[in-house]
């Protein structure tokens, strides 16, 4: 296999490939931009004008996400996959990855949308440099623009997989892109209401992408994913990849559920209370008149909503970001 496959092992290794470009035997051009970042070409005549940005290990204790691109890559770099999309590889937060904590000084997934200009550090310099990665791969003009960014949970999760739909003023979010979720094995979807700092919405707001955060399963060290079925994923990335992706049908939402935030639960100093049990899952229904937090100055959030659920409940955020997201069901309506 070509030494740039293994993008996975030089950046746990630490360490810059002696080659930075290498062509498979299918014509396929590998570029090693940067520290975890990888560009895919294919051949020019082969070329169909989708650009796919991957990304995962924005956490780097997220590990299925990565083994998932790093068998991707391998398959690429063997000549066993063949791109008709131009794809950049992203490993999000290396130095994370290598201690393989969620991230070292703050959250990386926090910093985007112009953020790290107010922050200092290794992850404001890294959310910096993957705007710019990011911002470059998705510069050619006349091309479809997708981004998957790869997570998984610190929680178990009533709903196992699920994506997170970024939002923007004026722009719909795509019925075709739910129907290719659905197939990809996403049980559902949060349809976002309002602008946000994690890195699918810079590349949704700032760079015209459709993207998405997808949630695959709880959170496990290299080497323990067992319990975290890719496969549907897997084998639609490919599909992606290669350009074979079956036609999707009139019914290929269905089954899909749909969610919009009700609220974002924010922490918002060092007295703040959440009110729920520390093993807790992802999409736990709430009843009308729960009290689920407390902050300073007798803040209370009381559930109003009915059919409320939670999600990514976590008292330990620093004050000032999102300890919380509370979910309620919606409809297909105002889908484009
Ligand atoms: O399990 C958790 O509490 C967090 C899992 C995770 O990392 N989720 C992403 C979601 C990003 C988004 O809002 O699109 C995150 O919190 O960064
Ligand atoms: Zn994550």
């Amino acid at each position: 296999m070509l030494a740039l496959g293994k993008l996975l092992e030089l950046t746990l290794a630490g360490r810059e490939p002696a080659e930075k470009t290498q062509l498979t035997v299918e014509g396929v051009r590998m570029r090693w931009l940067s520290e975890g970042a990888l560009e895919v070409r294919p051949p020019e005549a082969r070329d169909n004008g989708l650009d796919l940005l991957l990304s995962a290990g924005i956490h780097g204790n997220e590990t299925a996400p990565i083994e998932l691109l790093d068998r991707l890559l391998h398959d690429i770099a063997r000549g066993d996959l063949k791109p008709r999309a131009r794809i950049l590889f992203l490993f999000g937060n290396p130095e994370a990855i290598r201690k393989g904590e969620r991230f070292v000084e703050q959250d990386v997934n926090r910093l985007f949308n112009g953020r790290h200009e107010q922050s200092s550090g290794c992850e404001a310099l890294r959310a910096c440099e993957l705007e710019r990665l990011a911002a470059s791969f998705f510069s050619l003009p006349d091309r479809q623009r997708l981004h998957y960014d790869l997570h998984t949970a610190i929680r178990g999760s009533k709903i196992e997989q699920f994506a997170l739909y970024p939002w923007k003023e004026d722009r719909q979010h795509s019925r075709q892109e739910l129907a290719r979720l659905r197939a990809a094995g996403m049980e559902a979807v949060l349809l976002q209401n309002k602008p946000s700092i994690v890195f699918s919405s810079y590349t949704y707001d700032k760079l015209g992408a459709e993207a998405f955060t997808l949630e695959l399963g709880k959170a496990r060290p290299f080497g323990q994913n067992d319990g975290v079925n890719v496969s549907l994923l897997e084998k639609r990335l490919k599909q992606i990849i290669e350009g074979t992706e079956p036609e999707l049908t009139e019914d290929a939402l269905d089954g899909l559920q749909l969610y919009s935030v009700a609220r974002e639960i924010i922490k918002h100093s060092d007295s703040f209370r959440l009110n729920l049990p520390a093993d807790i899952e992802n999409f736990s229904e709430l009843e009308v008149g729960y009290l689920l937090a407390e902050d300073i100055a007798n803040t209370r959030w009381i559930i109003e909503e009915e059919g409320a659920r939670i999600i990514f409940p976590n008292p330990r955020v620093k004050n000032g970001l999102r300890a919380g997201i509370l979910v309620v069901p919606t409809t297909d309506e105002n889908l484009a």
